[in-house]
């Protein structure tokens, strides 16, 4: 979509390369009757964390194992800071691919092995001498929090602290992008956003640049600075979280934001609205403030300026990040002329006013 022609960390940091570009990069499976991908590019800007976010079968994970090439798209390039690594021997991708770590699913780990010896696993197959690998997996152990754990097994490890073998592990080449697959799906909530926490903070500490797919929009509401809808294989929206989240243009994005920021205003409330007086006119408002505006002020000033109802359906006050802000479903009343003026007097302070969506109502 428009609204997203440039990522603004990217900008800022000057002549660096995105750390993901992606141009055009298609893909259908042998015996598909629809592409698994379908011409999609997307960049994402060095420190940023970039979420990819669709329902099952949409092509997330073909996308996210494109970008290190675990997966060959038919046509498209990928390039990771800098780098074409569509363009690489088998050498040039092994050397690329150490500056960019994947978290899975489902851990991935060799169960055999101990919990320092899966982190330092990477590092063994990259031909890391012995005692180089230990100072690293003594970094990294308490950077993920699991000092106490390192000679422990997995059989022995809760959900979480398995994922965090996981980070540690692919941190281990010390990479500059953290790809992840569904990183916290098969955890609980409570960990879920343990584990969420820790990424944010590696972020921070590492610079890293993370680019995660997830069906969840609460982990990209928790931890993305920008968002790409897949449907079909297909990037049918993107813009930074908090344009998409409170103001999103497609029915496949309104439909996953209001799974968490919960707009939707049930049809039993809506059909229980009293139907306008004769010569009045009803009409379905959906007023987003971010934040400078006062709720209140402004519903009872417009109806007071314009003597119309403004009939509060449902309410919602929320943050993304530590930007705050709120949306209102309002049933407003009166004259037709006067319902439009105050809409277009609300629009004036600043206020996003739209028609109530379809798939809210
Ligand atoms: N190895 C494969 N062989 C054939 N078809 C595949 C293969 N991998 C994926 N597909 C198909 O490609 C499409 C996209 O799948 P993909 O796994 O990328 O989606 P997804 O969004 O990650 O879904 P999920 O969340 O269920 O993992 C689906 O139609 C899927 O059936």
């Amino acid at each position: 979509m428009p609204r997203d022609a440039a990522a603004e960390p990217g900008q800022a940091a000057g002549l660096r390369p995105p750390a993901v570009r992606l141009q055009n990069l298609s893909k259908r499976f042998p015996g598909a009757l629809k592409p698994a991908l379908d011409d999609v590019s997307l960049e994402v800007a060095p420190g940023e964390v970039f979420g990819i976010v669709g329902r099952s079968g949409a092509g997330k994970s073909t996308l996210i194992r494109c970008v290190n090439l675990l997966e060959r798209p038919d046509a498209g390039s990928v390039e990771v800071e800098g780098t074409l690594l569509t363009g690489l021997d088998e050498a040039g991708l092994r050397a690329a691919r150490r500056r960019i770590g994947m978290v899975f699913q489902h851990f991935n780990l060799l169960s055999s092995r101990t919990v320092a010896e899966n982190i330092a696993f990477p590092l063994e197959i990259a031909g890391v001498p012995r005692a180089a690998r230990r100072t690293r997996v003594e970094e990294l152990l308490p950077l993920v929090g699991l000092a106490e754990k390192r000679d422990a097994y997995p059989a022995q490890l809760s959900g979480g602290q398995k994922q965090r073998v996981g980070i540690a592990r692919a941190l281990a080449s010390a990479p500059g992008l953290l790809l992840c697959d569904e990183a916290t799906s098969a955890l609980d909530p409570e960990t879920t956003t343990e584990i969420l926490a820790l990424l944010g903070d590696l972020r921070t500490r590492l610079n890293l640049t993370i680019l995660l797919i997830t069906h969840e929009m609460a982990v990209v509401k928790t931890l993305c600075d920008r968002v790409a809808v897949l449907e079909a294989g297909r990037v049918i929206e993107q813009g930074r979280v908090f344009d998409v989240f409170t103001d999103p243009q497609a029915p496949t994005t309104r439909r996953f934001v209001a799974e968490v920021i919960g707009t939707a205003v049930p049809a039993a409330t809506l059909a229980a609205l009293p139907a306008p007086n004769a010569g009045e006119t009803r009409r379905l408002l959906r007023v987003l403030f971010t934040g400078t505006a006062a709720t209140r002020a402004v519903v009872s000033e417009a109806s007071r300026r314009f003597g119309i109802d403004l009939n509060i359906v449902s309410g919602r006050i929320d943050a993304i990040g530590d930007a705050p802000f709120g949306i209102l479903a309002l049933a407003a009343y009166g004259a037709p002329g006067a319902v439009e003026g105050a809409a277009a007097w609300m629009r004036g302070l600043g206020l996003h006013v739209g028609d109530l969506a379809a798939e809210e109502a």
